[in-house]
């Protein structure tokens, strides 16, 4: 059967910027209007005479048969949607509102390109799934996976890091990295991340586009067989890290659309970590002492009831010093608050430095401050400790501003299991032992000015 559609009709469909198709009992098309040259890449004498399921992506050829035959049965459909593969291999979304005409044993169909809606709202998607995402994940490491594998749904990436910098935004690190693809200088993707962290603007490489780039950079760029996208994560503290991508010479080369993406990427996850820092940043503040950022008398006492429970367990020992400041008040008085603050700031650092990793040098308030010693054999070993702290503070300490100052301390102790079995009672303990040495030394300063 011959089909031949008349001037004026063809003029009209062709002003379309839908296509109108036309396709026989077999399957095959017969017109094409002008429309269907940028939908399906092919022009309208192309296209007439193939078969459509041919130009059909092939995970929808199935659904597209069955929708055909349904029209074909005499049903209408407005909203059928399917992919196809133009002739430059890319895909096309189209929606379709066919119809079948008995009287002219044709298929007759309107199809609209919807490709570009169907991308928005793949975006759209992506948005909404990392928004979620950094909201719901507490943990980084978790976040950075989730985010890759959302990222990836919609930006092929060969390869997908996430680095941080450190606090003085000079180094980075890894702290996600997956990369499958294509070898290329290792230097590459650390020499894009620092970049762009310093730079803290997005950068798009291609292989023939480094104009511009540091020399380093751009001899490492040379091996880039795709594209590479980095965008910094910025919080109100200024750059916090850098999402890269790198993608193959078969991916489709990434566009202004994908940078602006991971742009809105790197702002959620920079939020989620801005939200991780301050959380530690508060857990810090409510342990530890603010002048000394030693633990304050809450974090020691939570080390010391896990430390008496491990002692008990393993049937091991363990020692307190209780140590305060001998007329630290005459300090602040004489010299002002600010040097006595520096002289607690000094002998924080003395004693820390005589202490092991895993001791607990903490601050209780004021001039007082204790340690935990943990692993000791001999309560004996714990005298040995408090010598090295006495040598330790024995040195003047240099308050600034010309002021020298000779310090000293009394210190009580307590011996696990000797002297307590919990924590108040070796507290009290150390307390009443310190007060003691006290006693005693302002016993022998008065004695030593008595007259001989
Ligand atoms: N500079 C400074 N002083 C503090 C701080 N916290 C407490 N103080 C002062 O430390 C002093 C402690 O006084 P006391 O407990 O009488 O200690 P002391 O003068 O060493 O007396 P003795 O222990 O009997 O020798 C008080 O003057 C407090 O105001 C602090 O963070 N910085």
């Amino acid at each position: 059967m011959e089909y031949t559609v008349r001037a004026p009709i063809a003029n009209f469909t062709d002003l379309l910027l839908d296509a109108v198709c036309m396709v026989d009992a077999g399957g095959r098309f017969v017109y094409v209007s002008a429309a269907g040259v940028n939908i399906f890449g092919y022009t309208q004498q192309e296209m007439i005479g193939m078969r459509v399921i041919d130009l059909v992506a092939p995970a929808d050829r199935e659904r597209t048969l069955a929708a055909a035959q349904d029209i074909m049965n005499g049903h209408i459909h407005t909203d059928f949607e399917n992919r196809y593969v133009r002739k430059d291999g890319s895909i096309v979304h189209i929606m379709w509102s066919a119809r079948w005409s008995e009287a002219d044993q044709l298929r007759v169909a309107v199809a609209r390109d919807v490709t570009a809606l169907k991308q928005a709202q793949a975006m759209q998607s992506v948005l909404y799934a990392i928004s979620e995402a950094a909201h719901a994940s507490d943990d980084l490491a978790d976040l950075f996976e989730r985010s890759h594998a959302i990222v990836h749904e919609f930006l092929p990436a060969c390869c997908f890091a996430v680095a941080l910098c450190d606090t003085a935004g000079q180094d980075i690190e890894f702290a996600y990295l997956v990369d499958d693809g294509a070898p290329c200088d290792t230097a590459l993707m650390p020499l894009l991340c620092e970049t762009v962290a310093q730079c803290a603007a997005p950068l798009l490489l291609a292989p023939d586009a480094q104009d511009g780039l540091p020399a380093p950079l751009r001899a490492a760029a040379a091996t880039l067989t795709g594209g590479a996208l980095a965008v910094p994560m910025t919080t109100t503290d200024g750059v916090v890290g850098v999402i890269a991508l790198r993608n193959g010479p078969d991916d489709a080369p990434y566009r202004t659309q994908d940078r602006d993406l991971l742009v809105f990427v790197a702002d959620q996850l920079a939020a989620a970590i801005g939200r991780k820092q301050l959380h530690a940043q508060l857990r810090f503040m409510a342990l530890h002492d603010e002048l000394t950022r030693l633990p304050n008398r809450r974090l020691f006492h939570d080390r010391l009831d896990t430390a008496l429970a491990h002692a008990r367990r393993q049937q091991e020992r363990l020692s307190l010093l209780f140590i305060d400041l001998n007329r630290f008040k005459q300090v602040n008085d004489s010299f002002g608050h600010a040097c006595g603050d520096r002289l607690l700031q000094e002998v924080a650092r003395r004693v820390s430095g005589c202490l092991r990793n895993s001791d607990t040098l903490a601050r209780l308030g004021g001039d007082e401050f204790v340690v935990l010693l943990e692993d000791i054999v001999l309560a004996a070993d714990a005298g040995l400790v408090l010598d090295k702290i006495h040598l330790a503070l024995a040195a003047p300490v240099d308050l600034g501003d010309g002021h020298r100052l000779q310090i000293s301390v009394s210190v009580g102790v307590a011996h696990y299991p000797e002297h307590g079995g919990n924590r108040e009672e070796l507290i009290a303990h150390a307390d009443k032992a310190m007060y003691a040495a006290k006693a005693a030394a302002a016993l022998a300063v008065s004695g030593a000015h008595q007259p001989a």
